[in-house]
């Protein structure tokens, strides 16, 4: 039986006046790789953070695990990577490893100490990411694409079963952009991590995600990657609000 570990039912959320999300309707199962994409100011974030129980919805309801997002509990099971973590000075005063650590912060306390076998724990997620060569290497001294890394590590630290990332790829020059997303398939395909990401590429990481979710305001479709595929640049950039086109899909024609 499939697992759900994200619903959201008929939410909808206004700020002031505004309304940014309405009548939204998504499950993320156990396993799956969603993209969610859509243009600037679309409701992309603002629905990431009530599905982590951050913002409540005026209408409607977002269960994780089946509990109400607002009152969950077992947090490790979520790994959150927000939209600006990769921007450290040079100057910051902690390590890769200490960072990475921080992140088990809520399992061990806020004024524990680390013990060896959460140590060993940092290093595996820094293994998963390829950043163990690193450990030692102050944060701040690291690439954007590099810090981001760290930052999947030290949420995959604490072994959750879906990785939330806003705009992970923000900052992060176009030639580490594929080595990037090839780490994210590794992680949903061979360590069976569901991922939840928000995205503006329309092209590469929805060839690699399982399922895309189109949201401007409404959901305008969600479903399997092949479905997203057929549709052609035109229902796209109609949805988008202005002429957007993908060279990889199979249906090219705007
Ligand atoms: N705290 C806030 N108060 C008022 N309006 C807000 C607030 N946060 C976001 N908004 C507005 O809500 C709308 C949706 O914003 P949101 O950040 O969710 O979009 P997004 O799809 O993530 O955008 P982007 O792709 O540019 O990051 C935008 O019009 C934004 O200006």
């Amino acid at each position: 039986m499939t697992n759900t570990i994200i619903e959201c039912s008929n939410i909808s959320f206004t700020y002031e006046q505004s309304t940014v999300l309405d009548s939204i309707s998504l499950k993320v199962n156990e396993g799956e790789f969603w993209a969610l994409i859509g243009p600037n100011g679309s409701g992309k974030s603002t629905l990431i953070k009530i599905i982590l129980g951050l913002l409540q919805p005026d209408q409607g309801r977002v269960t994780l695990y089946g509990e109400d997002a607002a009152s969950f509990r077992q947090r490790e099971k979520i790994g959150y990577v927000s939209q600006k973590s990769n921007s450290f000075n040079a100057g910051f005063p902690a390590t890769v490893l200490e960072v990475v650590k921080s992140g088990l912060t809520r399992k061990v306390g806020l004024f524990k100490n680390f013990t060896k076998a959460d140590e060993k724990q940092a290093l595996e997620a820094l293994k998963i990411v390829k950043m163990d060569a690193y450990a030692a290497s102050n944060i701040g001294e690291l690439s954007g694409g590099q810090q981001q890394r760290v930052f999947i590590a030290r949420a995959l630290v604490g072994n959750p079963e879906l990785l939330i990332m806003d705009e992970p790829t923000v900052g992060i020059d176009q030639k580490n952009v594929a080595s990037f997303y090839s780490m994210l398939n590794d992680l949903n395909r061979e360590h069976g991590i569901a991922i939840l990401l928000v995205t503006h590429e329309i092209d590469l990481v929805t060839e690699l995600a399982s399922h895309v979710a189109c949201l401007n305001r409404t959901i305008h479709f969600h479903g399997p990657q092949a479905a997203y595929q057929q549709m052609d640049n035109r229902e796209i950039s109609n949805w988008y609000g202005h002429p957007v086109r993908r060279v990889h899909s199979s249906k090219k024609e705007a």
